[in-house]
């Protein structure tokens, strides 16, 4: 069995000594693709963040592809879309360079890029929409189509772990659309996706099991809408095919989530 994409045991994260999310266990696998939703200020971002060892891990244990949070030698193998960052609008990169940057840890010997980094480039580009844009200074774009470029330049490392924040955010429907269909592809490359989103509704295709925070705390676990997620083995109870992953219930009964939906509208 190879490792789980992300396993959450007990985990505390936080900022300095502030735990924000608290005792979150979580086995993500490999080739899954799920949504992290809660309302704002739950602790998403900060969950997400612990996970690409960006906040602390308090308490309990964080581990990605296999190693503990922080310690992955080729770091090329998650990549990240932050919440809300577009591009400096002083930045006078193209969007080729930008997105190149993206690049940087999969460069082999040297660090020159070649022929194979500048198609991985091209191809993260185009599969954006933003192929007729290659050449243009970043600062040029809007800021919609400046979260296709981040998104461009996580896909170009080829990660094993995709972590999205918000992706949507800010995107027309055309653009969530196009991406929806990105994500597909990827997903079903085998790269797994953990997107942290208020706006289910473009991704839903793509991602199939939900994880809902909720004051720090997950308090769902389950399919997103009606289709579960597949099961098997957790790397808490590693010879069982259908365990608790969140406090008391199993993915194959999941809690009713009666809040959800406001949970997407952020109307709590
Ligand atoms: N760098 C930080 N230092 C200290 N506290 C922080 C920091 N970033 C976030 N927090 C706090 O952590 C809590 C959770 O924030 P977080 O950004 O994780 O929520 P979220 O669920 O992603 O919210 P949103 O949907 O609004 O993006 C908030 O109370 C916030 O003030």
């Amino acid at each position: 069995m190879s490792d789980p994409a992300l396993c959450l045991t007990g985990a505390t994260v936080g900022y300095g000594d502030v735990a924000i999310v608290r005792d979150a266990s979580l086995t993500v696998r490999r080739g899954e693709a799920v949504a992290v939703i809660g309302s704002n200020g739950s602790g998403k971002t900060t969950l997400m963040r612990g996970v690409l060892g960006l906040a602390a891990v308090l308490g309990g244990s964080v581990e990605v592809l296999g190693a503990p949070v922080g310690r992955l030698r080729e770091h090329g193998r998650v990549g990240y879309v932050p919440q809300r960052h577009t591009v400096s609008g002083a930045m006078p990169a193209t969007v080729r360079e930008v997105v190149g940057v993206g690049r940087l840890p999969r460069l082999g010997l040297f660090g020159r890029p070649v022929a194979r980094d500048r198609a991985a480039v091209a191809e993260a580009v185009d599969a954006v929409g933003l192929a007729d844009r290659l050449d243009d200074p970043v600062a040029s774009l809007s800021g919609g189509q400046q979260r296709r470029v981040l998104v461009a330049r996580a896909l170009a490392a080829e990660p094993e772990l995709l972590v999205m924040d918000e992706p949507t955010a800010g995107v027309d429907a055309a653009s969530q659309a196009a991406l929806a269909t990105v994500l597909a592809q990827v997903s079903a490359a085998g790269t797994t996706l953990v997107v942290v989103t208020h706006e289910t509704g473009p991704l839903a295709g793509v991602l199939r099991r939900a994880v809902v925070v909720d004051s720090g705390r997950l308090t769902y676990d389950g399919p997103l809408s009606g289709a579960g997620p597949a099961a098997g083995p957790d790397c808490h109870h590693p010879d069982e095919a259908t365990v608790p992953p969140v406090r008391g219930y199993r993915l194959d009964q999941p809690r009713p989530a009666p809040d959800a939906a406001r949970v997407r509208d952020g109307s709590r």
